[in-house]
């Protein structure tokens, strides 16, 4: 017989995107509905730079969380070249920030404060490789030359494999992993070595984006590639391997920002993603290995305990109507469509 019901432990989400104001109001349910945790990624405008500000955001998120949820941000610093190292190790060590998030400077939404040269962050990396802080990476290169759809591979070999050999003991994460060779570079590092995978690129490639019409709600960075390299982060993601887990790098813009002669890049997961996780897994015969990927890989990396309280995802015969935009007061977002049915559903 088929498998018709899970459950698991309660999810997190290593790599999310909230923003701040309206949007932050309106997308934060869609995550507090199913996940307990998440890594909040710094890149606002102006960006999370210091532990103060890590602070105050908690303080605005913790202000938007529905009532009778129960929901942990896990705050990270945006790494720039002005980081002190003394406010990083304060932060951490009073338990406020979890991570800290290196964005090459121009790689991907509002990372201009970025780092151009990574001497001038030595100080700080050697501080997180002593104090066990994971850098969390988007892992990709920002050469005018390089093809975008090469961006990914190239900076494991020129910017990611050498900073890692220059940092002994520093703990990354290799966020939002989109290739083969993303997989292959996090199966063969150490323990300090882990990769977050998300819910849309376990799900589209790049055809999805181009063939019969440019779709920009699929457009994120980095870029879906070819097939074949989804079908190695489906292997990745389903294997159960302790090394990859979920970061769904939910993404909100306006749709006015994603319709738009320069779209901004980002696919909004955050109201569908467990029941799409449930397809994804079912579909791979690895029902069994969505909480290690879900709940336990995470906690395991970044030294957390797993949450104790369980969801239970139904496989229902009717197919699951998933909004196709949430309103909020900064507009509408549209929600992720996989493009086929979705039979499992989240039970409240
Ligand atoms: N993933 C995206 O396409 N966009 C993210 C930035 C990022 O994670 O690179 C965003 O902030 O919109
Ligand atoms: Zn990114
Ligand atoms: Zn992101």
């Amino acid at each position: 017989m088929t498998q018709t019901a899970i459950t698991l432990r309660r999810p997190d989400d290593w790599h999310l995107h909230l923003r701040d104001g309206a949007m932050l109001k309106g997308v934060l349910p869609e995550t507090t509905r199913h996940f307990a945790r998440a890594i909040i990624m710094p890149n606002l405008v102006p960006p999370v730079v210091t532990g103060a500000q890590a602070a105050a955001y908690r303080d605005r998120i913790l202000a938007a969380v529905p009532e009778g949820a129960r929901f942990e941000p896990l705050m990270t610093l945006y790494l720039t070249e002005g980081t002190d190292p003394a406010d990083v190790r304060a932060a951490a060590e009073s338990g406020l920030v979890k991570a800290v998030k290196l964005y090459p400077a121009g790689a991907t939404t509002n990372s201009h404060s970025g780092v151009r040269d990574f001497d001038r962050v030595r100080g700080v990396l050697e501080t997180m490789a002593e104090i066990g802080l994971p850098l969390c990476v988007h892992g990709e290169v920002t050469t005018p030359e390089v093809d975008i759809f090469d961006r990914e591979a190239v900076f494991i070999d020129t910017v990611l494999d050498p900073l890692r050999r220059a940092t002994p003991g520093l703990r990354v994460v290799m966020e939002h992993i989109t290739t083969e060779q993303g997989v292959a570079y996090v199966r063969a590092g150490g323990a300090d070595l882990g990769g977050t995978i998300t819910t849309h690129h376990l799900i589209i490639n790049r055809n999805h984006i181009l063939v019969g019409g440019i779709k920009p709600h699929y457009y994120c960075l980095p870029v879906a590639k070819r097939e074949h390299h989804r079908l190695a982060l489906r292997a990745a993601a389903t294997s159960g391997e302790a090394r990859f887990f979920l970061g769904t790098d939910s993404a909100p813009h306006v749709d006015a920002l994603k319709e738009h002669a320069c779209g901004c890049a980002g696919c909004f997961t955050a109201t569908n993603t467990m029941a799409l996780l449930a397809h994804v897994f079912e579909k791979e015969g690895a029902l069994d290995r969505l909480e290690a990927f879900c709940s336990l890989n995470g906690p395991a990396f970044y030294r957390l305990p797993p949450n104790e309280d369980r969801i239970r995802i139904v496989k229902h015969e009717a197919a699951q109507v998933f909004p196709e935009k949430i309103f909020t007061e900064a507009g509408p977002v549209t929600v992720f469509d996989p493009g086929f049915p979705v039979h499992w559903h989240v039970e409240s």
